[in-house]
């Protein structure tokens, strides 16, 4: 079983639900990153998500466009980034880790060797922004076989016909993006989130997980009422980058704290 469906098993049996924090690789530099990951473990987290820095991410807004800047001025490539993650994966066998990005590396790297190089690293889903379900098929095939699972993004303007084609396609866990808008939007509307995840019931059995304008422990816990899982990113990339000059150890408990009453909430 995959260490995704795995998790997320584990959590129904124990009634709690998914805190997924998101960092971008390589920020402010790859030497940081195994640490801040295993901090955002300590602090809770089940599933880490996990950008590939890319020089033009259009759904990103200015935080993580500025994580992705900070990376790539320090050295971070698809290749480093899968170094990073085969080496959190030596240090941890349990925590499932997703790789975001964009297509643009990945096709330039080669989709069967990524795929392949993926599995090898220890990645267990992938979250390509801008694959969109109809050019998906060998591209997907290529995870397909390493058993990576696909995660899409579905948002408050997708139809009901098409979540329940991505759904179909999809695995793991499938992404509902709370606001229309880019990462790190404002607050979201919890009774607009709970409407449409469950419509997006009747489509889909597998575990729904909510991001964008997810910032505190308050709406986190509101958000995990009625999701399976949280994903949070900007804020955190926001704290990165406010302590980026100081010690990583600094780093890593700036995001404990954060996290940490995150998941004290949601677990309440
Ligand atoms: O930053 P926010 O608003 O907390 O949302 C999570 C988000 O950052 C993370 O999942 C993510 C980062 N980049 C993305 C691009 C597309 C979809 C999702 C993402």
């Amino acid at each position: 079983m995959s260490r995704i469906k795995q998790s997320f098993e584990n959590l129904a049996k124990s009634g709690k639900k998914a805190l997924i924090p998101y960092i971008t690789a390589g920020d402010p530099s790859p030497e940081h990153t195994v640490t801040l990951m295993k901090a955002l473990v300590a602090a809770g987290a089940d599933v880490i998500e996990i950008g590939m820095p890319f020089s033009d991410p259009m759904a990103d807004g200015p935080v993580i466009q500025l994580a992705c800047e900070r990376s790539l001025e320090a050295g971070t490539s698809v290749r480093k980034t899968l170094q990073i993650i085969a080496e959190f994966r030596q240090q941890d066998k349990v925590t499932p880790v997703v790789l975001m990005g964009y297509l643009n590396p990945i096709e330039f790297f080669g989709y069967q060797a990524f795929a392949d190089a993926a599995k090898e690293a220890g990645v267990d889903g992938i979250l390509l922004v801008d694959l969109t379900p109809e050019e998906a098929t060998d591209v997907v095939e290529c995870f397909r076989q390493n058993e990576i699972d696909l995660i899409y993004l579905l948002s408050p303007t997708t139809t009901p016909e098409r979540a329940k084609k991505i759904c179909d396609l999809a695995s793991g866990y499938v992404y509902y993006v709370s606001v229309k808008g880019v990462t790190g939007s404002a607050e979201l509307d919890v009774d607009s989130v709970k409407k449409h995840v469950d419509s997006l019931r009747e489509v889909t059995s597998l575990p729904i997980g909510v991001g964008f304008g997810i910032r505190d422990a308050k709406t986190a816990a509101a958000v995990s009422k009625c999701a399976d899982g949280v994903i949070v990113g900007s804020v955190l990339v926001n704290t990165i980058a406010e302590n980026k000059d100081s010690q990583k150890e600094l780093i890593a408990d700036a995001l404990g704290s954060i996290l940490a009453p995150m998941r004290a909430e949601m677990d309440a």
